[in-house]
């Protein structure tokens, strides 16, 4: 098997004493290539995405909140998430911090890593999405690319990009876990903002400005985020 996503017919499962029972029910079984991954079926089931959101009374979809370490995006997400609970809909967060104790843990802050630490993320919150869940994912995530590559893999409007536009003085002075003053002293190396890129969003669907002293509560923030999804029909009140 060769290519990705190319079509392949399996002329042995022609023989259909070949077959092993689960290909019984299938006249013939057309398997594709995905990646690495061959002979690889896709099973649709009687329950979908829209079956869930109706149980949920909700719009499955991403929230993905990016932005420099310490602008305030793991405030934000639990805020949001407090909020939505309160008004009765499900959510979860995907916390870049927090899934590089588990899922990523593998991946380091070269941009390599970081590609495939937002590319796994973007998947998993996908799959939330069609859970029926409102999932809020908040990551630096700093390149254009790979954030585009997520939304690209939501289909439309369910992707919903918002940027915390907190200055990197502002960050730096909070600097709650000490990182920017190593980095600063140069036992950090390739940090956000300092050395190493963060490439603001150039087209989101809501900006959060902050300026140095004269930033809005976390709880005003996330009904900036609310007030969008209910405009946009994401919550079934
Ligand atoms: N080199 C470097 N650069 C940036 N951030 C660093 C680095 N090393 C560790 N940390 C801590 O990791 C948190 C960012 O993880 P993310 O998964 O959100 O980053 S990324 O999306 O892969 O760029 C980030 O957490 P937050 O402060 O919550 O953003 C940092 O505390
Ligand atoms: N809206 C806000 N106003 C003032 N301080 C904030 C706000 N949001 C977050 N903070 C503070 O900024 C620091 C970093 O917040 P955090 O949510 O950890 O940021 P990030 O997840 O982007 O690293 C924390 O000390 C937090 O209390």
């Amino acid at each position: 098997m060769s290519g990705t996503g190319t079509l392949k017919w399996d002329a042995h499962l022609d023989d259909m004493s070949m077959q092993p029972n689960i290909f019984k029910c299938i006249d013939k079984l057309v398997t594709s290539t995905v990646g690495k991954s061959t002979n690889v079926l896709w099973h649709d089931c009687p329950i979908g995405q829209f079956e869930r959101q109706e149980l949920l009374n909700q719009k499955g979809c991403v929230v993905w909140i990016t932005g420099l370490s310490g602008s305030g995006k793991s405030t934000l997400a639990c805020a949001l998430s407090r909020e939505l609970h309160s008004r009765g809909h499900l959510t979860y967060i995907l916390d870049g911090d927090n899934l590089r104790h588990g899922l990523n843990r593998d991946l380091c802050f070269e941009a390599k890593d970081r590609a495939e630490n937002i590319r796994r993320v973007g998947e998993v919150a996908k799959l939330f999405a069609d859970a029926g869940l409102i999932c809020i994912a908040s990551l630096i995530s700093p390149y254009r690319s790979e954030r585009s590559a997520c939304r690209k893999l939501l289909h439309n409007s369910t992707f919903i990009e918002v940027f915390l536009n907190v200055p990197l003085e502002v960050c730096e002075a909070r600097d709650p876990k000490g990182l920017y003053k190593l980095a600063r002293a140069g036992k950090i190396k390739g940090f956000t903002g300092i050395d190493d890129p963060y490439e603001a969003p150039s087209d989101c669907e809501i900006v959060i400005q902050c300026k140095a002293g004269d930033c809005a509560t976390p709880k005003s923030m996330a009904d900036q985020v609310v007030s969008y999804l209910e405009a946009n029909e994401f919550l079934q009140e």
